[in-house]
């Protein structure tokens, strides 16, 4: 396994109040990385230094081998091809589903009259994988919630990301809905990207997951495969018990 995002011994402080207190984990290529946790374990916090959101007090989180992206703006992590999903979807509603997904793959609307093969291309890719190629034309605001949150995941994945973070993909679908997007998170494993899912939904997590790594008060509680978190005293007690 090739790592893609090393994230060692990182340390996140608000005030005096530890959110990330010493966390490391390794992200792969090709795998499916969910991170659980009880609420306020730090899982947010992750994805945002990640992401550039929030700084680290101490520690790193490097991609490639190469760059800290705790220390990287915003702008230059999604330019190096890592993007997010935040939890609540965030589309822009008046403009049709296709434009929301030319906007996600950067550069604004102006692209789309640029009209280049491969920025059209991929701009379709990302419909269809998401199974919402034959709504295109239609204003966002008449998707539904879960249709929402595959269009998100189409506008980060039309700029071909390498990394993936999806920031609880399930939360408020239906049944039939998780289904699905467990199905579509599947699809988009690929060895040339590293997918993070933070997510509650244990039966989801269980679908998707190739690692898991419980979170518990900022720190790493455990790593391993569904069956053995489940088995865990310390995850039962802290987290799947409650
Ligand atoms: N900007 C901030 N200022 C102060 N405290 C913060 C800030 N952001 C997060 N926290 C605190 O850090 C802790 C970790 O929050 P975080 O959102 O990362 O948890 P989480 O594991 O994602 O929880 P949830 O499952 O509820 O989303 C919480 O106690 C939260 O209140």
């Amino acid at each position: 396994m090739t790592p893609a995002i090393v994230v060692d011994s990182l340390v996140v402080q608000f005030g005096s109040f530890r959110a990330i207190d010493g966390f490391s984990v390794v992200i792969n290529y090709g795998e499916v990385q969910s991170v659980i946790g009880p609420n306020g374990a730090g899982k947010s916090t992750l994805l945002d230094v990640i992401s550039g959101v929030t700084r680290a007090r101490t520690g790193s989180v490097v991609l490639d081998g190469q760059v800290d992206l705790s220390r990287s703006s915003q702008e230059a992590i999604a330019a190096g091809g890592v993007r997010r999903k935040f939890q609540k979807p965030s589309v822009f509603e008046a403009l049709t589903v296709e434009e929301n997904v030319w906007l996600g793959r950067g550069g604004g609307l102006w692209r789309r009259q640029d009209d280049r093969l491969a920025d059209r291309e991929h701009v379709a890719a990302s419909l269809r994988t998401v199974g919402l190629a034959e709504r295109a034309q239609e204003p966002a605001g008449r998707l539904s919630h879960g249709e929402k949150q595959w269009l998100e995941i189409a506008m980060v994945l039309s700029s071909d990301p390498k990394v993936l973070l999806l920031d609880e993909p399930v939360a408020g679908l239906s049944d039939e809905e998780r289904e699905r997007t467990a199905a579509l998170v599947k699809s988009l494993r690929s060895p040339d990207r590293a997918i993070v899912v933070v997510e509650h939904d244990m039966g989801f997590v269980e679908k998707i997951a190739d690692r898991i790594t419980v979170m518990h008060e900022g720190r790493s509680l455990f790593e391993g495969p569904m069956a053995a978190v489940r088995n865990d005293a310390r995850v039962v007690e802290v987290y799947l018990g409650r």
